[in-house]
Parts: C-alpha cells; structure tokens; sequence
C-alpha cells in the first residue's frame, strides 16, 4: 500500500493532511493516536472508501483487484443478517470468485480455527456477544487470504487472552510475509507485537518507525499528554501508561 499526499475534508475541514506512507510485506503496523487523529479516515481513504485527495495504490484498484489487494475489518461492528458465523467467513471468499471450494472450504476453515470460532461456527452472527463478532469479522478479513490485512481497532472489546493471541497472529501473518495496518488504543500491545508505528496527531503522521522510536517520552507527551514507562523485558518492549500531564 502506498499513500502519497493524502487529505480529506470533512464538513469543510482538513482532518488528513499530507500522510505519506508505505507499508510493505512483512510489516505489522500499528496506527495509533487520540481519540478524532484521523485513524478511520485514514484507513478508510486508503480504501477509496472516503473521497480523498492525493494517491492511494489501493483506492485507484477497480473492486474486485482491491478486494484481492487488501482485506478489511471495519470499526463498526454491527452484522445485519442472522446468518451462521461460517456463512459470515465465508464472505471473505467472494475476493476469489474463481477458487476451487475445497480452497474456499479450507481458507475458512483456517481461519476459523485461528479465530478460536469452532464452538460458534453454526450460531447466528448476530446473537454472539460483542467480542465473539470482532472475532468473526476478523476471521472474514483472514478468509479473504490477501497480501494486506487491514484492520480498525480490531482488538478493541476482546478479553485479554483474545487481544493476545489476535495481535500475535497478526505479527505471524507479518512474519509470514503478509502486510498489517491496524489501528490500535492499545499502546502496550502495539509496543509488544507490532514491528512498526505511525502515530497520528490532529490529522497528521507525528512519529513513523520503530515502536522504541515512537514511543518516546516527547512524542507520548505531545500527542496523547500523557508520560509512561517503556523498556525491555524477557516479552519484548513493555509499555506502561503512568500519568496525564497536566
Ligand atoms: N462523517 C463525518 N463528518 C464530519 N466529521 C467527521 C466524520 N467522521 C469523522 N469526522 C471527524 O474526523 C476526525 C477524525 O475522525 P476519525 O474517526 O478518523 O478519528 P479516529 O482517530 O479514528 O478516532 P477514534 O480513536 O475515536 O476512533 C474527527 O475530528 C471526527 O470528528
């Protein structure tokens, strides 16, 4: 994915403005920033999802070559259709109009396993709990088995086992090869399992690269007004939020 110079307006005013960015195959990025930075609207508009100014490698695609591009996880997480959890997986092959069904069959079936969805696989999607669909449209995005995963807050409302186990098949399908921007509040998990952040601040990137290069005392004061704790343990970087300036 390749964003040059990208800015959208809402209501007439600027919230993007000049993102540049790459992400390339073995990349698990971590979008962060305040509440109202610009996450969705970046990833929406690096979509094509929102009008958008500048370039976006994937927004110029056609829907059919972007679906095969990139794969996404929207923050809302509302499902409209009482259909089985599988059938909802099983959307994520529509990028793959041509495939054989025993690699439809077995691209679900991988991903339910990686979502923990066995037990659910044959309940409505719309009588699970909030946390259990985060699972299933994450396992829709992995269904659709395309180079980028790109994912908003897809760890927000999971219990503490699942945010783990979510963030390390994420930097899995980065180690594998694949490409990852997600957007995350977590700044602990993001230190821990993402190999690179791009923290967003008033609609612009404010810090790109590696979480001990993001994740400085400056960069955490000036964009979230806050001071935290940040080393390095047996786990990898351990990060811990300590206090608001004031
Ligand atoms: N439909 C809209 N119309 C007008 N302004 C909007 C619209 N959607 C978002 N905005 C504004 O754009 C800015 C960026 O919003 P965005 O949803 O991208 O932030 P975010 O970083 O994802 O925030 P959060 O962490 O709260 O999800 C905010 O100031 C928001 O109020």
């Amino acid at each position: 994915m390749d964003l040059q110079d990208l800015g959208v307006c809402r209501n007439g005013r600027p919230v993007l403005e000049r993102i540049g960015l790459r992400i390339g195959a073995g990349e698990f990025v971590g979008l962060l920033g305040p509440n109202g930075a610009g996450k969705t609207t970046l990833l929406r508009a690096a979509l094509g999802l929102l009008p958008a100014e500048g370039r976006s490698s994937l927004a110029v695609m056609g829907n059919a070559e972007r679906a095969r591009a990139a794969a996404f996880m929207p923050q809302g997480r509302e499902i409209a259709w009482p259909m089985p959890v599988e059938s909802l997986v099983a959307l994520g092959r529509i990028a793959h109009p041509g495939a054989a069904r025993a690699a439809d069959r077995a691209a679900v079936q991988r991903a339910i396993t990686a979502l923990h969805l066995e037990d659910l696989r044959h309940r409505p999607a719309t009588e699970l709990s909030g946390g259990e669909q985060a699972r299933a449209l994450i396992a829709r995005a992995l269904a659709q088995e395309s180079p980028l995963l790109v994912a908003d807050e897809p760890i927000a409302g999971l219990d503490p086992a699942a945010q783990i186990w979510v963030m390390r098949l994420f930097a899995r399908l980065a180690g594998q090869g694949g490409g990852v921007l997600a957007s995350l509040h977590d700044l602990g998990l993001a230190a821990r399992f993402c190999t690179r952040l791009v923290m967003l601040h008033q609609g612009r990137i404010a810090a790109d690269g590696p979480p001990e290069t993001v994740l400085t005392a400056a960069n955490l004061a000036r964009v979230f007004g806050i001071t935290a704790h940040l080393a390095r343990g047996p786990q990898g970087l351990l990060f811990q939020p300590l206090d608001i300036i004031p």
